[in-house]
């Protein structure tokens, strides 16, 4: 029973998935956290495994970046593989000098200008929300393991190249509250809502649109271990 987009049989996926938008992120955590993995997914090179932490099964897949990406990926593994979970792992760019790049926030709302809940399914505003049950299994897992993060709104964006003459840091900070930017958790918050299963996203800071501090590719992909970390810990305790 797989999908134009997806490999998987029945039963290869567990319960709970891990998402960052890099697939190279997934590999990397297969191959450095997961007992046993198995690949379920190569289609599109988009990744995805399943193994077990701790002794439980959990999966990590790609989502790729952006809202139509994360779109497709999260409806077929809520609704065509019974995917109960879904936890965002992704990079942000820091809206405010009070996060350090590699810090990690873990959202309590995404914003958006997006249209995707109002395409999808007619839904319109412009914040969605986690679930408020799997932000608690998260947080208390942080604490577990001694992990902070900052509980936040995030803005999520359709768009990461932008002109001057456009709404820019300030607006999203000062006006709607957000703390960071990435470009995929208000879609992934909607789709859980619709299909009645939980989101939720853990973010690590991989640059500053203030402070111009930025990471490299390669730490992108291969070193933001904290919120690997605390999202595995998290995904064995749901
Ligand atoms: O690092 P990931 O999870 O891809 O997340 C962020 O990075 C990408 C942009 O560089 C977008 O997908 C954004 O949401
Ligand atoms: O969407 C994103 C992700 C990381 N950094 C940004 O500036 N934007």
């Amino acid at each position: 029973m797989s999908t134009p987009h997806n490999a998987a049989q029945n039963g290869e996926i567990a319960k709970t998935v891990l998402m960052p938008g890099d697939p190279l992120r997934a590999k990397y955590i297969a191959e450095t956290y997961l007992e046993n993995p198995t690949q379920f997914n190569t289609v599109r090179n988009m990744f995805g495994y399943t193994g077990t932490y701790k002794g439980k099964e959990v999966s990590v897949m790609g989502s790729g970046m952006g809202m139509p990406s994360i779109g497709i990926y999260s409806y077929e593994l809520y609704k065509n593989y019974g995917v109960e979970n879904i936890i965002r792992i992704g990079s942000a760019g820091a809206y405010t000098d009070k996060l350090n790049l590699f810090d990690v926030v873990l959202a309590d709302s995404a914003w958006s200008e997006s249209t995707y809940a109002y395409v999808q399914s007619g839904v319109e505003g412009d914040i969605q929300l986690p679930s408020k049950e799997l932000n608690e299994v998260i947080e208390a897992a942080a604490t577990r393991i001694n992990k902070p993060v900052l509980t936040a709104r995030i803005h999520s964006s359709d768009v990461f190249y932008h002109e001057d003459n456009v709404p820019g840091v300030n607006e999203f900070y000062n006006e709607h509250g957000c703390v960071c930017v990435e470009m995929e958790s208000y879609a992934l918050f909607h789709n859980a809502k619709v299909l009645g299963k939980q989101a939720a996203c853990i973010l690590t800071i991989s640059d500053s649109l203030v402070t111009h501090a930025v990471t490299t590719a390669e730490e992108r992909q291969n070193s933001f271990n904290g919120m690997m970390e605390v999202a595995l810990e998290a995904a064995i305790s749901i």
